[in-house]
C-alpha cells in the first residue's frame, strides 16, 4: 500500500513533537520487553553461547587475516629479487592464505553447529514453556482465545524467535566482529579512507532504524494475522462433517482464503518496508566502494600507496560495510522476532482468575465418598456479569449420597460441575469437601479427587488401554483391563482389530458414541475418585447401548458421592435424592416418588422427557 512507505518519511520533521517521542519510547520499550522475555531461555546455555562466541570470533579473526595473506602475496611473494627465492616465498604465502582458510572452515562449521543448536533448543524451550503455561489456564482464556490461535503462535511465532537465536543472532556478532576488526585494520592501514567511509556508514545505520520501527509493528501484525488463518482451520478442520453436510466446503475456503490473503498483505507491507531498506544499503554500499576504488587506484597510480595496500583496504573496506550492511538485515530480523516474542510474552504472562493457595490444606479423607457442602453459591460468567447463572445456591450432599441433577435446559447444572473443579470461582458463598474450602485446597488435590464423566466423552488419539489408562497413568494393563469391564467396555474393545491396542482415531472417531462413553466411564473408574461427577449424554442411543451405558455408570457410582446431571429415568429413579434447577436456583428436591406426587416443576418435565403421566 503506498500509504506505509509515504507515511514513514514526513514523520521526521515532526520529531519533536512529545507525543511522538513518547511514542517512540513505548515502541522501544515494547521491543526491549519483549526481546529480554528471551533472556530467561537463552540463561541456561550460557556456557554454549559463550563457546558459540569464542567459535565466531575465531572464525572472524581468520577471515580478517586474509586480506594481511594476500598483501604479503602480492607485496612479497611476488616481487621478490630472484625467481627461486620467489617461487619458496610464493608457496609460504599460499600455505599461510591456505591455514587461514582451513581456519576459516572449521571454526564456521563449529560455529554453525553451535549457534543453530542454541535456536533450535532456545525455541523446544520456548515452546514448551508456552504449551506449559497456556494449558493450565482457565476455560475463561479460552473464551476469548482461540486455540487454532495458541497453536500458530507455539509453531510459526516460536520458528520467527529461532531465525533469529539460530541465525540471525549469529550472522549479527559474526558481522559486528568482523566490522569493528575492518575498522581496526583500516584505521591502522588507511586513517583518512577510513573517517570516509565511517561517514557513509553512518547514512546508512540511521535509515535502518527509521524503518526499523515500523518493521516491528508490520511483523507483529502479520504474525497475528497468521494466527487468524490458524484459528480458522482448526475450528473448521474439527468440524468438517457439519461443513460437508451444509455443503458449505467453498464458503469456508473462502472464508480461510481471505484471512490469508489479509495475511499476504501484511506480509507485504513488512516485506517491502524491508526491500527498500536494503535496496538504499546496497546502493550506498556500491558507491562508497566505487568512490573509495577510485581514490586508491589514483592513489597507487601516483606511487602513494602499493597495489597490494590497495587491495588490502579495498577487501577491508568491503569486510566493513557489508558486515554493517547484514547488521541492518539482522536488525530486521530481530525486529522481527521481536513482534512474534511480544504476542508470546502476552501468552506467557496471562494468569490464570483461579489462584492457588500459598499454603495449601490437605483434603482429609472421609469414609465411602466425599462430604460436600455448596454454601449461599451466587455466580455470574466473567463474560456476562450481568447474568446471575447461579443463585442462593444452597446443597449439602452426605458422603456415599447418589444425588441427580435435573431441570430445564440452562438451569446451570453443569455450571454446578464447573464451579465443583474450579474451573470457575464463585462471586459469593463458598464450596466445601469434606469441610475444606475448595479455594484452600491444591487444584491438583482438588481435580484428583473428582472424576468426571463428561457429556462428549473425550477420546484421544492412541490406543483403548492408553485412553482408558490416561485415568491413573500408574495404572498396570490388569487394572485398566479391570476397570473396562467394570464399565462394560472390555466386550467390545476385545472385538477390535487388536484388542486393547488398537489405536482409535483422532477424537475416537473409529468408535461409536456409546462407545466412546464407555471408554470414558471406564477411565474414570480407574481413577477411582470419592467424588464422581457424571454428565450422563441424552445422545440418540439405542436401546441395547443404552443399557449397557447405564449399567456402566450404575456400577462406577458405587461406593462413592455422585453427582449426576440426569437424563434418564433408570438414573433419576435410582438416586437417592433428586435436585431440581431452574434458573440457577434449587426450586424442589426429593425422590423421584416424592416429586412425582408433588406436581411441581419435577412432575412436568418428567411427563415430558420420561414420558410418564402427571399424577
Ligand atoms: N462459559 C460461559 N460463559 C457465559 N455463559 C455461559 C457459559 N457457559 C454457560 N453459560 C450460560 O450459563 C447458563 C447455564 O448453563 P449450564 O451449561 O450450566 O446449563 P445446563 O443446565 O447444564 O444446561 P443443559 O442441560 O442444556 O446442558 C446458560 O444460560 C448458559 O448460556
Amino acid at each position: 500500500m503506498p500509504q506505509s512507505s509515504q507515511s514513514i518519511l514526513p514523520q521526521a520533521p515532526q520529531a519533536a513533537d512529545p507525543a511522538d517521542l513518547a511514542a517512540a519510547k513505548a515502541n522501544a520499550d515494547a521491543q526491549r520487553r519483549a526481546l529480554s522475555g528471551l533472556l530467561p531461555f537463552l540463561h541456561p546455555y550460557r556456557w554454549r553461547i559463550a563457546a558459540a562466541l569464542v567459535f565466531l570470533v575465531m572464525a572472524a579473526l581468520a577471515t580478517l587475516a586474509f586480506p594481511l595473506a594476500l598483501r604479503g602475496l602480492v607485496d612479497q611473494g611476488m616481487v621478490s629479487a630472484q625467481p627461486g627465492d620467489r617461487l619458496m616465498a610464493m608457496r609460504e604465502h599460499f600455505l599461510a592464505l591456505f591455514g587461514v582458510g582451513a581456519a576459516l572452515g572449521v571454526f564456521s562449521a563449529l560455529r554453525f553447529y553451535t549457534v543453530t543448536w542454541l535456536g533450535e533448543r532456545v525455541t523446544a524451550d520456548l515452546r514448551n514453556a508456552v504449551y506449559r503455561h497456556v494449558i493450565r489456564q482457565s476455560p475463561e482464556f479460552f473464551e476469548t482465545t482461540q486455540t487454532g490461535e495458541v497453536l500458530s503462535r507455539i509453531t510459526t511465532d516460536t520458528t520467527v524467535v529461532q531465525t533469529v537465536v539460530g541465525s540471525s543472532f549469529s550472522m549479527g556478532l559474526r558481522s559486528t566482529v568482523m566490522g569493528i576488526g575492518a575498522m581496526v585494520m583500516l584505521v591502522a592501514t588507511n586513517p583518512v579512507v577510513m573517517m570516509q567511509v565511517l561517514g557513509i556508514l553512518l547514512l546508512v545505520v540511521m535509515p535502518a532504524i527509521y524503518f526499523g520501527r515500523r518493521v516491528r509493528k508490520l511483523s507483529r501484525a502479520s504474525q497475528d494475522r497468521v494466527a487468524d488463518t490458524s484459528a480458522i482451520a482448526a475450528e473448521v478442520l474439527n468440524a468438517v462433517p457439519v461443513v460437508q453436510s451444509y455443503t458449505q466446503e467453498n464458503g469456508e475456503a473462502n472464508r480461510f482464503s481471505q484471512a490469508s490473503e489479509r495475511a499476504f498483505e501484511t506480509a507485504r507491507k513488512r516485506t517491502r518496508m524491508r526491500a527498500g531498506l536494503v535496496a538504499f544499503i546496497i546502493t550506498a554500499t556500491f558507491a562508497a566502494l566505487l568512490w573509495g576504488l577510485y581514490e586508491g587506484t589514483q592513489a597507487v597510480m601516483a606511487g602513494r600507496i602499493s597495489a597490494g595496500h590497495l587491495g588490502q583496504t579495498v577487501v577491508y573496506a568491503i569486510l566493513m560495510i557489508s558486515s554493517v550492511a547484514v547488521l541492518a538485515e539482522v536488525y530486521g530480523e530481530v525486529l522481527r522476532a521481536a513482534g512474534a516474542m511480544e504476542r508470546l510474552m502476552e501468552l506467557l504472562a496471562s494468569r490464570s482468575p483461579v489462584r492457588e493457595p500459598a499454603q495449601p490444606r490437605a483434603l482429609p479423607l472421609v469414609q465411602g465418598g466425599t462430604a460436600l457442602s455448596l454454601q449461599n453459591l451466587q455466580f455470574n460468567y466473567p463474560s456476562r456479569p450481568q447474568t446471575a447463572t447461579l443463585q442462593a445456591f444452597n446443597l449439602d450432599i452426605a458422603p456415599g449420597e447418589t444425588v441427580a441433577l435435573v431441570g430445564p435446559s440452562g438451569a446451570g447444572k453443569s455450571t454446578v460441575f464447573q464451579l465443583l473443579l474450579r474451573f470457575y470461582d464463585a462471586q459469593q458463598g463458598s464450596i466445601r469437601l469434606n469441610g475444606v474450602d475448595t479455594r484452600e485446597l491444591n487444584l491438583h488435590d482438588l481435580r484428583g479427587s473428582i472424576g468426571l464423566v463428561p457429556q462428549d466423552s473425550v477420546v484421544f488419539s492412541s490406543s483403548a488401554m492408553e485412553n482408558i489408562r490416561y485415568g491413573r497413568p500408574d495404572a498396570s494393563d490388569d487394572e485398566v483391563i479391570a476397570a473396562a469391564k467394570a464399565a462394560f467396555a472390555d466386550d467390545f474393545i476385545r472385538k477390535l482389530p487388536e484388542g486393547y491396542q488398537t489405536f482409535l482415531g483422532e477424537r475416537g472417531v473409529r468408535l461409536s458414541g456409546g462407545q466412546r462413553q464407555r471408554i470414558s466411564i471406564a477411565r474414570a473408574m480407574l481413577k477411582n475418585p470419592p467424588l464422581l461427577l457424571l454428565d450422563e449424554a441424552t445422545s440418540a442411543l439405542d436401546a441395547e447401548s443404552e443399557r449397557v451405558v447405564q449399567a456402566a455408570l450404575e456400577a462406577a457410582m458405587q461406593d462413592r458421592t455422585t453427582l449426576v446431571i440426569a437424563h434418564r429415568l433408570a438414573t433419576v429413579q435410582r438416586a437417592d435424592r433428586i435436585i431440581v434447577m431452574e434458573h440457577g436456583q434449587i426450586v424442589e428436591q426429593g425422590t423421584h416418588t416424592e416429586l412425582t406426587a408433588k406436581g411441581g416443576l419435577y412432575a412436568r418435565l418428567a411427563a415430558l422427557q420420561f414420558d410418564l403421566k402427571q399424577p
